[in-house]
């Protein structure tokens, strides 16, 4: 269905579906501007997708938590500039409460480890699949919806679990045939630039900031990062220094830089020399340039990138220690990634991984006159309950039946006539060698 053929567009809103000359309303039949709908097809992959990051999450011994999409406002309101913040979708209910359509999901997961309290013992490893949203003004046309995939250790204070998190993201895309020719994972701590920032004593209030405005490394020019990090007060030697750390892509000489007894350093060696225990090192990089666009990041940082630089990042994630005590509770260390399911699409079909999902049906029933409908109905119920998927057809020509049976790939095609039915028969035909034999229909499996 189209949209309405003219419509005016506020905000990138399309106004009330058009009036055609009849009379009758027509809906605009399509979703709401920057929203999905799923269509068998797309729900295919879509679970497709989401089942690969079920079974990773498993396989990390990982529980499966929920969240609802709405929550209170005041678990998004940061003071840090992000983006993510500053395109909250948010509204007040008809209680008059502020309340937002969640833009990520590890806040939410931060609120249930505080209400659980004692009730959990940690660590715990949570992980969740949920839509998140964003008020993108369509002028960029960009989504304002996505699923995330989340995992979160929390109660893990060492880099075993940044490690572990690294080996669910690298076993996801093993199982998606993407290889580390494909994808690379950037790998560097907050506490890299958190140094940085001693050495220049700037003050500890600007580091949220600074990090938020560095992200934008590669997106901005170089000018305005400096120009931003001059504003908040950073003196042009300082900018200086910060950029020159952050373009460093060797960790011996991070090291020579900052020294071997900086945490970040410290942290960093240990990250990667586990990595050669997992087996996954050539996955990962050193990369001082990642520092991730969240506010609440302490620590390791980490992103996927495709190696051929077409595509924004696949996933991303770090360590948030002492984003609990914003929340006003006791701090727990933390750490957690999320992986949208758009990117990864688009980098499936770069690579012609994309699997074939096309139908699959075990049975068509076909009653072959009116009056075996109701046997029909009892052959398939009988192959339902046996845990095969049955589509029982009526009131269509053979013709259309076989048509039918190759479109949704069945397997048989079992026929219900008069004849077989009164010697207790049905006919089977096994469509991909065109078989044909008889069969008791009290023993049909
Ligand atoms: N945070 C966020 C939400 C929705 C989309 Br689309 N992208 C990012």
């Amino acid at each position: 269905a189209s949209a309405p053929s003219s419509s005016t567009v506020e905000n990138g809103e399309p106004s009330s579906p058009v009036e055609p000359s009849d009379g009758a309303s027509v809906v605009d039949v399509n979703p709401p501007r920057g929203t999905r709908d799923f269509p068998p097809e797309d729900m295919r992959l879509r679970t497709w997708l989401f089942d690969q990051f079920r079974e990773v999450s498993r396989v990390m011994a990982f529980e499966e938590v929920d969240f609802p999409v709405l929550e209170s406002e005041a678990l998004f309101i940061r003071k840090a500039g992000e983006e993510i913040t500053q395109q909250l979708y948010n509204f007040e209910d008809k209680g008059g409460r502020r309340v937002v359509l969640r833009p990520e999901i590890t806040p939410s997961l931060a609120r249930l480890v505080i209400k659980q309290g004692k009730s959990v013992s940690l660590p715990l490893k949570w992980f969740t699949i949920g839509q998140c949203w964003r008020y993108e003004r369509m002028t960029r046309g960009r989504r304002r919806e996505h699923y995330q995939w989340n995992m979160d250790i929390f109660g893990m204070p060492k880099v075993r679990a940044e490690s572990e998190l690294l080996q669910a993201i690298i076993l996801l895309f093993e199982r998606l045939g993407i290889t580390s020719s494909d994808v690379g994972i950037r790998v560097s701590s907050r506490k890299v630039l958190q140094a940085v920032l001693n050495m220049y004593s700037i003050p500890e209030h600007l580091f949220t900031e600074v990090c938020v405005i560095v992200d934008k490394l590669g997106k901005l020019t170089r000018e305005e990062i400096e120009k931003k990090l001059v504003t908040i007060g950073l003196s042009s030697e300082a900018v200086l220094g910060i950029i020159e750390v952050l373009s460093l892509k060797s960790l011996p000489k991070l090291e020579e830089v900052l020294g071997s007894d900086v945490e970040a350093v410290a942290d960093l060696k240990k990250l990667f020399s586990f990595a050669e225990q997992y087996g996954y090192a050539d996955w990962i990089c050193f990369d001082a340039s990642v520092v991730r666009g969240l506010a609440y990041y302490t620590g390791i940082v980490f992103e996927a990138f495709d190696r051929d630089g077409k595509l924004r990042a696949i996933c991303g994630g770090g360590r948030y220690d002492r984003l609990l005590s914003t929340f006003g509770s006791e701090d727990i260390p933390a750490c957690g990634f999320g992986f949208g399911d758009a990117v990864i699409v688009e980098l499936l079909k770069e690579k012609g991984l994309l699997p074939d999902l096309s139908r699959q049906i075990d049975d068509i029933v076909f009653p072959l006159d009116e009056e075996l409908e109701g046997p029909a109905c009892s052959v398939a119920s009988s192959l339902r309950r046996q845990g095969r998927s049955v589509d029982l057809v009526e009131d269509k020509r053979l013709k259309w039946v076989f048509k039918h049976a190759e479109r949704i790939n069945a397997g048989r095609l079992i026929l219900v006539g008069k004849s077989e039915w009164e010697r207790g028969m049905v006919r089977v035909k096994i469509l991909s060698t065109r078989e044909e034999f008889e069969v008791k229909a009290g023993e049909l499996q």
